[in-house]
């Protein structure tokens, strides 16, 4: 196992469904609070972001399991998008990286969020100009992020498209360009991540004590920053599809293995 900086290699990461005794233990006495990631997550990773449909069983998996104990979708998505997209009411769903919140009991925008609404929106307008003429270059407005998608673009087109986005982010200081699975970002930058939202979401249910158990399942490299948050107090679990460095405990393989951890777990509780 190669460990740096709390890191460790993500091949070296043990299957949590191989540790759900440990698992059990660890439940011992404690309440659990399950967030999970929507994309490469819950489902597989697919060519266009609209065709990314939850699997009947997960939701019916879920809608188990939120009977049971309290879940979060915390998403790059568009809030509205995630929680279209998962349709389970007892959940909350954080969208645009944690900028807006919702739960049974309403629903919050982060201020600094908003003040970024005039940059977010004349950025749009640019990056619809400059990647007008690239083919099967894809812009994903969310409310708090615009997302170029470049999975289906033509390899040569690549450096292009980062030349136009780079150029479009260096005109806002309120902006900042991120990185994802075959896609550019726009988001505010503002100090705000998976992580915060996880911690955010913990205060505001309450669930901030020793008898709590928080868990979090992600794929991407914006789940890490929910990772380091649990390294002591939870269990983060990797969905693995390439090695890196993660701060993850374990790790499954594939959306197929979220849904039957999520189904184990469910069955582990009262
Ligand atoms: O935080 P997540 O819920 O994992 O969202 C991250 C991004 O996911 C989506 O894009 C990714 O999935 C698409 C569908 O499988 C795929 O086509 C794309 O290449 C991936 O980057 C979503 O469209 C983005 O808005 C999210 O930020």
């Amino acid at each position: 196992m190669t460990e740096s900086g709390g890191l460790i290699r993500s091949d070296a990461l043990p299957s949590v469904l191989e540790h759900m005794e440990d698992l059990k233990k660890r439940l011992r006495n404690k309440r659990p609070v399950v967030f999970i990631d929507y994309d490469g997550t819950l489902t597989p990773i697919v060519d266009r972001p609209e065709r990314a449909d939850l699997p009947a069983e997960t939701r019916r998996v879920l809608r188990v399991l939120s009977d049971k104990c309290p879940v979060a979708i915390v998403s790059g998505r568009d809030l509205a998008d995630v929680r279209n997209r998962v349709a389970v009411e007892k959940i909350h769903y954080a969208g645009s990286h944690g900028f807006e919140i919702a739960g049974p009991d309403g629903q919050i925008e982060l201020q600094q969020g908003r003040d970024c609404l005039p940059s977010l929106d004349q950025a749009e307008k640019a990056l619809r100009q400059g990647l007008a003429s690239i083919p099967c270059c894809q812009i994903e407005r969310k409310r708090f992020a615009i997302a170029v998608h470049f999975r289906r673009a033509a390899a040569d087109q690549f450096a292009g498209i980062a030349a136009v986005v780079n150029e479009v982010a260096a005109g806002y200081r309120d902006l900042r360009r991120t990185g994802g699975k075959m896609i550019l970002e726009l988001r505010p930058a503002a100090d705000w991540d998976k992580g915060r939202a996880l911690q955010w979401i913990l205060r505001q249910w309450q669930l901030g004590g020793k008898d709590v158990l928080p868990l979090y399942l992600g794929d991407d490299l914006t789940d890490e920053d929910a990772f380091r948050c649990l390294r002591r107090t939870g269990v983060a679990i990797l969905v693995r599809d390439e090695v890196r460095p993660t701060a993850a405990h374990y790790a499954v393989e594939n959306p197929d293995e979220v849904q039957r951890f999520l189904q184990e777990l469910a069955v582990l509780l009262p």
